[in-house]
């Protein structure tokens, strides 16, 4: 069994959590509350700039010309198609995406973009790896699930967003970091193999709580509860 496929199978639990989730299960039945969507949006603007820097940061660790230039287009890829999909969800809610830049992320979100750039600073080039590949692969099987959920129905208020990440080019950048983790885990030591393996299986709760975040419009403001714990 190659190493993605370990950790993958070691995810399950959390990838079906992904599936189930509420926002998810929206996105299948057309139907989720428009300031969830406006939430993730806002959020997902600015998580995809720190996913840029990402693969600035690979760049930065690379010596292969081959991986630079893959890096490289992967950047292009999240500057030029990634609006798409955040185009699909503007759609839905009536807001132009020129209104959904440019804010602070909710805490879940800023967790999860300072767990990657932990690794981008301070991990080996597995390491970044193992934290950016949850990314793509979610979004794969998200989208290869909804659309077989949804089958190719143009007026569904989705379609644009399900076809997007069912899509071939997503599962050939999924199969691409796949490879390049696998080659690196075959000289790693058993010690930075558990440091990627961290690296992943944080990465992947971090994209349910992504989700979570964005449902709950989680933000950093304090919300007074009723005593829940009591002070002398
Ligand atoms: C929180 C969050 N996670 C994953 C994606 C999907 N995604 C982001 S960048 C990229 C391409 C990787 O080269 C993909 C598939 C998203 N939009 N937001």
């Amino acid at each position: 069994m190659t190493f993605s496929t370990e950790l993958r199978k070691e995810a399950d639990s959390i990838y079906n959590a992904i599936f189930d989730h509420p926002f998810v299960r929206g996105l299948a039945k057309g139907d989720i509350p428009k300031g969830a969507v406006e939430h993730y949006v806002k959020a997902d603007f600015e998580y995809l700039n720190a996913f840029m820097h990402m693969y600035g940061l690979a760049i930065s660790k690379s010596s292969d010309r081959s991986d630079m230039d893959f890096y490289k287009q992967q950047i292009d890829f999240v500057l030029n198609s990634e609006i798409h999909p955040h185009n699909n969800l503007c759609q839905y809610i009536g807001i132009n995406y020129d209104d959904l830049q440019s804010y602070p992320l909710p805490p879940s979100a800023d967790h999860y973009i300072k767990h990657m750039k932990h690794y981008g600073h301070e991990g080996s080039l597995g390491e970044i790896l193992a934290a950016i590949l949850p990314c793509p692969w979610t979004y794969l099987e998200i989208g290869e699930r909804l659309i077989e959920e949804i089958g190719h129905d143009e007026a569904h208020p989705f379609y644009e967003w399900i076809a997007f990440y069912a899509e071939e080019g997503i599962r050939e950048t999924t199969d691409d970091i796949r490879k390049r983790l696998d080659d690196w885990a075959e000289g790693a030591s058993q010690r930075e193999k558990e440091a990627m393996k961290e690296a992943f299986i944080k990465s992947s709760q971090l994209e349910w709580g992504f989700w979570e975040m964005a449902y709950n419009e989680e933000s950093w403001e304090l919300v007074p509860r009723q005593a829940v714990t009591t002070y002398e």
